[in-house]
């Protein structure tokens, strides 16, 4: 039959070249118009899957390449009505919410939409075998080896992955245990920013001053901060590199969380996660008095994946996971928000103003700075807004109906901050530009189902006070001990510097950087305080 429609109907000649690639071609025109025309008309229930070219693939590589301009295009595929929509990845669909009230469903619905299906994921991508992952579930019953009724570590006796969420939780909301690694963020910060120090971000000296680089600034400072909250100097004595390590480990942290192939072991990925991974084994091997300078948490932690005896291997891979939460995001923000305040000398003024007043006495009041700067903090709430790229994700573990479409098991639903972030019916049409006052204009746009920079819901960012303890308290040093501006002729020709754009090169995990080879190149001079 195939061989008559080919001569009869097209005359195309028939032979051993021809008729398999007409019959594929047939095949995947009729697969083409079944799965994107006559099964979304027969199922309106079901989500609009965004079209593609290759069966099973679907949209991996754009999704692994561009996926906000993959968003972007879904989108568009909706009329921008901002419906629930699909793409297809080699492993499953992922359901896409954007529509606010939709959003707030989903965060709220933990039986259904369910968070432990993708911590799993996550820690098989970080390194946890089977039976590592069977272990970290395992709640202690009378009998086991791990059940030690009446003792201080655990004493609700749960699993090692709930154990774990709670002591990051009581680490880090608010209150005395906070405030401990606010005030060895801040001791790291002040040791850092010293001007016979400045070396690692330094691109020119010269008699008058320094020609300094804001992202090489943000980038060691904030890092080397995050360390010490969790680790003391314990980590650099094992590998001095270790800041540039999880620097590069941070550039590349999505190949991690999305799968994503090392062929030959070559990927950029590779020598950074192994060489972390070894100092957090050596860390953990330490005997538990010589850590004298780890966290609380952190100490509890390995208290408890001792009891569990869970593999060693899999022990370093959840203090990976939480170091890399602890410290992913702040140089990022950090950047931006210096970015707009260099590139706007009134802006730099204003803010300056409040974090100076800070200062009582010589010494920073780091609750009054993060309560008392309304300028500083709708700055720091919009520069989160443009640049927050979260992509928040939950297994769909049972069927559900959310804005009218069904959702199937199996699946995953993403909640993509930068598209909720852009909403224009909700950030109005200048939603894509920078607007420092937004959120002092429109105090409750902070707390919109549409602004999601630390998540939502069950994995709310415990992080979140202290992140702004952190950014707002290395800016009120920096802004105290130098005079800083954007270096004039810098720029292209000669000129005035350009503002740097946003790399949107790969999937986004959290705040997102500047392209790699964008810059704001700062003069600095030291202050006499
Ligand atoms: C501007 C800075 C920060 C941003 C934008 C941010 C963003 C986020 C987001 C979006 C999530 C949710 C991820 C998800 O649900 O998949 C999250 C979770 C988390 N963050 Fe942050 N974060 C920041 C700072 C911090 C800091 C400073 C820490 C710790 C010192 C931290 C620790 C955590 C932890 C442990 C989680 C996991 C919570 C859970 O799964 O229960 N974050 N963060």
């Amino acid at each position: 039959m195939i061989e008559d429609l080919m001569n009869l109907r097209w005359g195309i000649p028939v032979n051993a070249f021809t008729v398999p690639v007409f019959s594929i071609a047939v095949l995947w025109i009729g697969w083409r118009i079944w799965t994107f025309t006559i099964r979304p008309w027969l199922r309106p229930q079901d989500p609009v899957v965004l079209p593609y070219w290759i069966p099973f693939l679907g949209h991996s590589f754009a999704f692994f390449g561009n996926s906000d301009e993959l968003l972007e295009r879904g989108l568009d595929y909706v009329g921008r009505s901002n419906e629930i929509f699909g793409i297809q990845t080699l492993k499953r669909q992922l359901y896409i919410i954007t529509n606010p009230p939709e959003v707030s469903i989903a965060f709220n619905d933990n039986t259904a939409l369910h968070f432990d299906g993708h911590l799993n994921e996550l820690l098989e991508n970080f390194g946890f075998s089977k039976e590592g992952l069977r272990l970290s579930w395992h709640i202690p019953k009378p009998g086991d080896w791990c059940y030690l009724p009446g003792n201080e570590i655990n004493p609700e006796l749960a699993s090692l992955n709930r154990f774990t969420e709670d002591m990051y939780r009581k680490q880090l909301l608010p209150g005395e245990k906070m405030d401990v690694m606010s005030r060895v963020f801040m001791r790291s910060v002040f040791d850092t920013l010293q001007w016979d120090k400045l070396d690692f971000c330094t691109v020119e000296s010269t008699e008058k001053g320094k020609l300094l680089s804001l992202r090489e600034l943000c980038r060691y400072t904030l890092v080397e901060g995050a360390t010490q909250t969790m680790f003391g100097s314990h980590l650099h004595k094992i590998e001095p590199r270790i800041v540039e390590y999880m620097l590069r480990y941070n550039d590349n942290a999505w190949m991690v969380f999305f799968q994503y192939p090392d062929f030959f072991g070559n990927s950029p990925i590779t020598e950074p996660r192994r060489v972390i991974t070894e100092t957090l084994e050596k860390f953990i091997e330490m005997p538990d008095e010589e850590r004298h300078e780890q966290a609380w948490s952190i100490k509890n932690i390995l208290a408890w994946q001792k009891v569990m005896n869970i593999d060693l291997r899999a022990r370093a891979s959840v203090l990976l996971m939480v170091y890399w939460a602890a410290n992913s995001n702040e140089y990022n923000i950090s950047f931006w928000v210096l970015a707009h305040l260099l590139h706007n000398p009134e802006l730099l003024r204003m803010v300056k103003e409040e974090t100076e007043a800070a200062w009582i006495d010589g010494v920073l009041d780091i609750k009054l700075l993060r309560t008392n700067s309304p300028n500083l903090e709708a700055i720091f709430n919009e520069a989160l807004r443009l640049n927050g790229g979260a992509m928040v994700s939950r297994i769909v573990r049972e069927p559900i109906t959310l804005g009218g479409k069904q959702l199937k098991p199996g699946n995953a639903i993403i909640i993509p901050a930068r598209q909720l972030h852009k909403n224009e019916k909700v950030w109005g049409q200048n939603s894509g530009d920078f607007d420092a006052f937004r959120f002092k204009k429109h105090k409750a746009l902070s707390r919109h189902a549409s602004y999601r920079p630390f998540g939502g819901g069950k994995t709310y960012c415990p992080g979140r006070v202290l992140a702004k303890e952190e950014v707002y308290g290395f800016l009120a040093t920096l802004f105290h001990r130098f005079d800083l501006k954007m270096a004039e002729g810098k720029g292209p020709g000669g000129g005035k510097q350009v503002f740097p754009s946003l790399d949107d090169s790969s999937p986004a995990l959290g705040i997102t950087g500047p392209v790699k080879s964008h810059d704001v190149l700062i003069s600095a001079t030291q202050r006499v305080v």
